[in-house]
């Protein structure tokens, strides 16, 4: 039997980008305003194609850069919070939790379906739209996608995504 499994992983200094934000933690605790260097890298799984390639790496390269592009030099809120409230009118968006609010241009800002803005939360956010936009492409045969946020010199957090759920 073969037992071979096959995998492409993109690591890239494109990847990195900057971007501001800030969580709670530990139930009360909710941070300043802070930014971080973001690394990314991504893998797929699956078997070889015709190519003998898993999938391309320069598609799924493109695909996480286009993600990584929309992120930087904005500040990243979270949309599911539940205390961290994010509202925006036709020209700023407003974040508030309990009596704290910060108040930016809508340019800047970019509210993702999350509940924290933790490393972990966007590793998941850009795996699903990587795995979104690059499925036509790639096809349904691809075991999973896995996306790694490092937040800080070597502190990441990842999440892998079934590629058919
Ligand atoms: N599993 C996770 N743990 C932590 C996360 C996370 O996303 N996933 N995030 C944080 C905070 O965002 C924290 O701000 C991490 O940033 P960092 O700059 O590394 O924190 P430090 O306090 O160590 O800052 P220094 O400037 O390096 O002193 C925490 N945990």
């Amino acid at each position: 039997m073969n037992q071979a499994t096959f995998r492409v992983d993109v690591s890239k200094e494109q990847f990195v980008f900057s971007a501001a934000h800030f969580i709670t933690f530990a139930g009360d605790i909710c941070e300043r305003l802070h930014g971080h260097n973001y690394g990314v890298r991504a893998s797929v799984e699956g078997p070889l194609d015709e190519n003998r390639y898993v999938v391309d790496f320069i598609a799924l390269r493109d695909a996480v850069l286009e993600q990584t592009l929309a992120l930087d030099h904005h500040v990243i809120l979270p949309r599911d919070h539940g205390e961290i409230i994010v509202t925006s009118d036709d020209r700023e968006t407003t974040a508030t939790f309990r009596d704290r609010r910060w108040v930016f241009p809508n340019e800047d800002c970019v509210i993702l379906p999350v509940v924290n803005t933790t490393a972990e939360e966007l590793a998941r956010v850009i795996g699903e739209r990587v795995r979104e936009k690059t499925r036509p492409q790639f096809g349904n045969a691809i075991d999973w996608i896995e996306v790694a946020v490092d937040e800080n010199h070597g502190q990441w957090g990842s999440c892998r995504l079934p590629w058919n759920e």
